[in-house]
């Protein structure tokens, strides 16, 4: 089956697919070339999509939790039907290998699968009362409209942690995708409408980023910002949502340390090392961004790591075993392009790699540098990018120092072999998350999301329904004292 009945170009409005008078091209960052021609919402488009998110949520909301479940189980059951269209989609406008986006859809379905059951489970509270003839009863209630605003390099995972929570508390939503990367989620809508998702509870309006989210900010009726993006813009989101005091929930840029101990399995960590900085082409948000390698083990390591980047093949994601792909745009191999300049100036050696890959246009040669110091601009900005950079370090309290020496605090890893020294350093690292001996940490079981400049609130895992669900109190009075 071709993916052609998920190819949608105009804005999912209370429903309906809505045309704009404007229009914006996504690219296959692969070729360069034009996939599409993409309705360009703006402001209007956006308060149309608010009106109906709110048109629709008391009936949404009154849904019982069990219901609500199975309409996200049976979507979610869609996505896994319908995995080859949707990954090809993916791989097309977003350029990720084959067989990641493959493996994106499966981790995407798997939220909404989640917050099928975790819906069925917003536990209230009744508590002893302080005051006889009086209960006290504590509910929880759905925050309401929901916008949601998301980033390209995970074009469904990133949407699906968000709205299967909030349809899941009983809220609705208006979703701004990135303009990059727009068509997976108008697909995720097509087949959202055919799980039973009811006209207006999930609505999807891309295109001029600033004019929908001023709109969305702005709104009463927005109740709820979840947004997945760049550090720097989350905090003027976080700015813009205190004129009417939204909930925020942030998942932002990281800039993860990995600590290879002296202690460490070699073959294990150079597995892990791979699997944590060349996924995505390194565009993710937990993907390695400093290499921390003890004095004794250093040499070694760097030797099979290298030996690892050179097997890694790079090719246009749809070819047969590409494992990176290319960068989603121009401006993003500039950045790589300035972060392995700016390394070498400063004294990195170069390993492996180092240049432009010869496939051209946004291909990057998976690169490996040593030497690296903290005065590199990779050791403070994200590169998000194939480079691997290994800065050497003698004790555990000078890596552990050189970890939490970055404004973010998302991800870390570390490997060691030694009990006492992984909770040591698991208590120490400033970030939200940590893989000891494991270099791939995501999944909807576990909660997701950083602390520092890397945002707040959690995705996924029991917590993840939190985000969108307010806590009320109500004492009941006038009741007799009882036994
Ligand atoms: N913590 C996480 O879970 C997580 C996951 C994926 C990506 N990220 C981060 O996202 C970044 C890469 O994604 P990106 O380039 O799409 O980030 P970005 O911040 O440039 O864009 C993210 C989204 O915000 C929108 N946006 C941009 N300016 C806006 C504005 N003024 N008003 C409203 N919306 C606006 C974009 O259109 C896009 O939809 C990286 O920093 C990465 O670390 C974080
Ligand atoms: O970019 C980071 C996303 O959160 C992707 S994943 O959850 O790490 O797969």
């Amino acid at each position: 089956m071709s993916h052609i009945d998920l190819f949608r170009t105009r804005n999912y409005i209370a429903g309906e697919w809505i045309d704009s008078a404007r229009h914006y091209s996504v690219n296959d960052p692969a070729t360069g070339q034009k996939l599409a021609d993409v309705a360009c919402a703006g402001a209007d488009e956006a308060n149309a999509a608010i009106a109906a998110a709110g048109l629709a949520g008391a009936s949404w909301r009154r849904q019982l939790a069990r219901d609500r479940g199975q309409v996200l189980r049976r979507w979610s059951q869609l996505m896994i039907e319908r995995r080859d269209d949707l990954a090809a989609l993916l791989t097309a406008e977003q350029g990720k290998p084959l067989a990641e986006a493959r493996g994106e859809v499966a981790y995407a379905a798997s939220f909404l699968e989640w917050f099928a059951e975790e819906g069925r489970r917003a536990y209230g509270e009744v508590v002893p009362t302080h005051k006889a003839g009086a209960r006290v009863i504590v509910t929880k209630e759905p925050v309401g409209v929901v916008g949601a605003i998301t980033p390209w390099n995970f074009p469904l995972a990133m949407v699906t942690r968000k709205v299967g929570a909030a349809l899941a508390a009983g809220c609705t939503m208006v979703l701004k995708p990135s303009e990059e990367t727009p068509l997976s989620a108008f697909a995720l809508a097509v087949l959202g409408e055919q799980a039973g998702v009811p006209p207006g509870v999930f609505n999807v309006v891309s295109g001029d980023a600033p004019a929908i989210g001023q709109a969305v900010m702005a709104s009463e009726l927005v109740r709820k910002i979840s947004f997945t993006g760049s550090t720097r813009v989350g905090k003027l989101l976080m700015r813009q949502a205190s004129d009417t005091l939204k909930r925020v929930s942030l998942e932002l840029g990281g800039n993860a340390p990995f600590i290879v101990f002296d202690d460490a399995d070699i073959e294990a960590a150079v597995a892990g090392a791979i699997a944590s900085k060349f996924r995505n082409a390194g565009q993710t948000c937990v993907c390695v961004n400093r290499f921390l390698v003890q004095d004794g083990i250093h040499d070694r390591f760097v030797e099979r790591f290298a030996e690892a980047i050179r097997a890694l093949k790079v090719a246009p994601g749809d070819a047969a075993g590409s494992e990176i792909g290319p960068l989603i745009n121009a401006a993003a191999l500039a950045k790589v392009e300035r972060h392995v300049a700016d390394a070498k100036g400063l004294g990195a050696r170069v390993v492996v790699g180092g240049q432009p890959h010869a496939l051209g246009g946004t291909f990057y040669q998976p690169t490996l540098l040593t030497e690296a110091s903290p005065a590199m601009q990779f050791a403070q900005e994200e590169t998000f990018g194939p480079i691997a950079a290994c800065f050497r370090f003698r004790t555990d309290d000078e890596a552990i120092a050189l970890a939490n020496d970055t404004p973010f605090g998302l991800s870390a890893y570390f490997y060691s072999r030694d009990l006492a020294r992984v909770w040591d350093v698991s208590e120490r690292l400033q970030v939200g998350m940590v893989g000891v001996n494991e270099g791939l940490i995501s999944t909807e079981v576990a909660p997701f999301g950083g602390v520092k400049e890397s945002g707040m609130g959690r995705e996924g895992s029991s917590h993840g329904l939190d985000d969108y669900l307010n806590l009320k109190y109500v004492l009941l009075g006038g009741l007799r004292n009882g036994a």
